[in-house]
């Protein structure tokens, strides 16, 4: 892993980003696994991101339903509206917030989907449409388990399926989200200006604004049209090269509470910049059940460490997700007093 230092560049629209080469875990290689747990363990806490390669889902099972995802967007607007409360333009959340984005949100358990009276509204073969989610969920829950592992093995935490447990769990509340980002209109330029005036700060549209991940962990896997960026701690914004062959995983908030704040729940967004192509992401939640006492374990509680966060349940944390804006930063609410 090299973590070079950070350059500040200044955009067009004067939002400062950084060019900083992000950690890189490779899920192949054969080697001393302790070697791999301390080097994800530093990734979380670094910058709570990190890229995986050699993950082992198959590329077949991402490209059909990639393929089924660009079927149902490239449906008549009609149509799609169809397919609501699963299906979403624009609007985010409940709560006013809006983005050039429209998706899809599938619960994990496949209930929105079974439903027959949504599912013929995503696809015409709904049978098939279910077969593709679920197959690639399933995948992908695997690889979160295997990375959820690792993480505990390197914080060296005694049962090592202690997050891992709560997404395997049939009653886990993971989603999986399917974002379109459709592309901007060229823009034109002003007459009477020469071409190193033009600014293209209009083009640079919020597609998914700035958030951190509610659940314990997501797996992001993206086309090959860039827009995901990252926030350091100091609020620098570093765009990650976009890797279709990749996944990108980040940290959520309840994985920051059960490892009590050693890990981070990074802040990201998706800007929609000057391209011809639609930006295609596919996002899995892994999320525990509802039911399920979010809490960190002993070995992360130490005199020298107290406990950051005061117990609470997902059912908890959710309600309080869905109550606040995309932007906020929901994870206060539940720090213990004497923290802030
Ligand atoms: C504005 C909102 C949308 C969101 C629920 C919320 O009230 C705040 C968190 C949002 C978020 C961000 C990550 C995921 O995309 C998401 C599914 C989640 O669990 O929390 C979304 C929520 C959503 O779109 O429903
Ligand atoms: O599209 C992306 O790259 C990010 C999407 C995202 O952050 C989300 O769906 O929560
Ligand atoms: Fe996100």
């Amino acid at each position: 892993m090299v973590l070079a230092s950070p350059k500040p560049i200044r955009s067009s629209d004067g939002i400062l980003s950084t060019t900083v080469e992000l950690p890189v875990v490779d899920l192949n290689k054969k080697g001393d696994r302790s070697v791999l747990s301390k080097l994800i363990v530093k990734a979380c806490e670094d910058f709570g991101f990190f890229k995986v390669i050699n993950h082992g889902v198959n590329q077949e099972t991402i490209a059909r339903m990639e393929e089924a995802a660009m079927g149902f967007f490239g449906k008549p607007m009609s149509q799609k509206k169809m397919a609501a409360p699963v299906y979403g333009c624009k609007n985010i959340g409940f709560n006013g917030d809006v983005g050039e984005v429209e998706y899809l949100l599938l619960n994990n358990n496949n209930a929105t989907v079974n439903s027959s009276s949504i599912a013929h509204h995503i696809s015409n073969d709904p049978s098939n449409f279910r077969c593709i989610v679920s197959e690639y969920t399933q995948e992908v829950t695997e690889v979160a388990c295997e990375i959820l592992e690792l993480m505990a093995e390197g914080l060296g935490v005694p049962d090592t399926s202690l997050f891992s447990k709560l997404i395997r769990d049939s009653e886990s509340d993971s989603l999986l989200r399917l974002n379109h980002y459709p592309p901007l209109p060229i823009p034109i330029p002003p007459i009477h200006h020469c071409t190193n005036d033009f600014d293209n700060s209009s083009n640079n549209k919020v597609g998914f604004g700035e958030h951190s991940d509610p659940q314990i962990l997501t797996i992001l896997r993206s086309n090959d049209v860039a827009g995901l960026q990252i926030s350091l701690q100091d609020g620098l914004w570093v765009p990650v090269i976009p890797d279709p062959s990749a996944f990108f995983v980040n940290v959520g908030d309840v994985l920051e509470v059960m490892t009590n704040g050693r890990f981070a729940s990074v802040r990201h967004r998706a800007m929609m910049t000057n391209s011809q192509k639609s930006r295609m992401s596919m996002a899995y939640f892994g999320a525990p059940p509802l039911t399920a006492r979010i809490v960190a374990p002993p070995v992360l509680v130490t005199p020298q460490t107290p406990s950051l966060f005061r117990p609470f349940t997902w059912a908890d944390y959710k309600k309080a997700t869905y109550s606040l804006r995309l932007g906020d930063t929901r994870i206060d609410l539940f720090r213990n007093r004497k923290d802030f």
